[in-house]
């Protein structure tokens, strides 16, 4: 029997409720609520636990000021980037020729755009992710199966292999986004490199794969949380991507799972983080392993965050992909099927940030 109790405490009438006021968590927090609403409450015991043993563990920080000088620079960095990709699936990058400018500039567009007149943000809500270019919303995952709504806002934007117009995007980003995402494509370009040599193939060998062919820009919004100990920023996940390239700001909150236990990324300035996506482990066949994370809801805020994915995209990519013939052998034989870029991604937006990995589904 249902009763009117239980109509109003359906959680997927207090998400579309949430949905339609189209003013995401910002919205929440500027109408000055002081508890966190129901929808937003993960299972007690996921915050707890899981703790580093060694509390300054950190991930791999690479410098890359030498990686063309010469051969033997190179190589080092390389044989760095491999043992992070291997032990870490992620690692953090300084001197990577991003200019420090750029940066500061990126992130403030971010703000600038979230905290423009929320009429004027309304114009860009859609949950359209695969005709519009640009589209801000706040949970990708609202109507999935994900356990509980994250404490966050994002707009996303394709960048390549079509860019947008400058009429796309909003004004309050527009430049930042631009300049932004060219040094992205170099650094992409530069990355994809390096870990190609550190599989021992050529430097060229994963753009040929076409791994640096789309780029999405998401930009996060973490607003202040009231009662941060009862709900996430954004759930434990790994990235449907290639690689990831993850710029934060000082606010911190970034967690990510090393052998079973969670990890701080603590904010360190000028840095980016590079995180290892879950289609560079399916084609590595697992020599390369995509890091899972998570971001803590914090009472500061907001905490403004740019991750930028080489490849996601439902629409671009039909390309086939499957272990790398290169890298397998006899003994490795491969452990996942083929799969379309098109196919993982819907499959991953249907499940949500449950918790639980997608690549999984399609081991052999
Ligand atoms: O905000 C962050 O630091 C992480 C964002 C993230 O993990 C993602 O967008 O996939
Ligand atoms: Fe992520």
């Amino acid at each position: 029997m249902v009763t009117e109790t239980s109509i109003e405490f359906n959680p997927f009438m207090d998400r579309k409720a949430f949905d339609e006021t189209k003013e995401g968590v910002k919205g929440l927090v500027d109408a000055k609520i002081t508890q966190v609403p129901r929808i937003f409450h993960v299972p007690q015991d996921s915050l707890t636990g899981k703790k580093p043993s060694v509390s300054d563990l950190k991930i791999p920080t690479i410098d890359f000021a030498s990686v063309d000088l010469d051969t033997a620079s190179r190589e080092a960095i390389v044989e760095k980037v491999k043992y992070a990709a291997e032990k870490w699936g992620s690692f953090q990058v300084i001197n990577h020729g991003v200019p420090l400018k750029v940066l500061e500039e990126i992130k403030d567009g971010v703000r600038r755009f979230h905290e423009e007149d929320p009429e004027v943000m309304k114009q860009y809500f859609s949950r359209d992710l695969v005709n519009k270019n640009f589209v801000y919303y706040s949970n990708f995952d609202l109507y999935s199966s994900s356990t509980s709504v994250n404490w966050r806002d994002t707009f996303t934007c394709y960048i390549a292999p079509d860019p947008p117009t400058p009429e796309e995007l909003p004004v309050t980003c527009r430049d930042a986004m631009f300049e932004y995402s060219k040094h992205l494509m170099s650094l992409g370009g530069l990355l994809f490199e390096l870990l190609s040599e550190a599989l021992g193939l050529k430097p060229e060998t994963l753009k040929s794969k076409e791994c640096l062919k789309t780029l999405l820009m998401i930009c996060h919004y973490y607003p202040p949380c009231p009662q941060p100990d009862l709900t996430l920023g954004i759930s434990k996940h790994s990235d449907d991507s290639f690689l990831t390239v993850l710029l934060q700001d000082n606010i911190g909150g970034l967690q990510i799972l090393h052998q079973d236990s969670w990890v701080d990324v603590s904010p360190f300035p000028g840095a980016l983080i590079i995180n290892i996506g879950d289609f560079l482990q399916l084609i590595t066949n697992d020599k390369f392993v995509s890091v899972e994370h998570r971001v803590l809801a914090n009472r500061q805020g907001p905490r403004i965050s740019v991750a930028s994915f080489f490849s996601s995209s439902k629409h671009h990519h039909s390309t086939v992909y499957g272990p790398m013939k290169e890298l397998l052998s006899e003994e490795n034989p491969p452990k996942y099927r083929d799969i379309t870029i098109k196919e993982y991604t819907e499959g991953y937006f249907e499940k949500g940030l449950d918790g639980t990995s997608h690549l999984l589904n399609f081991r052999i």
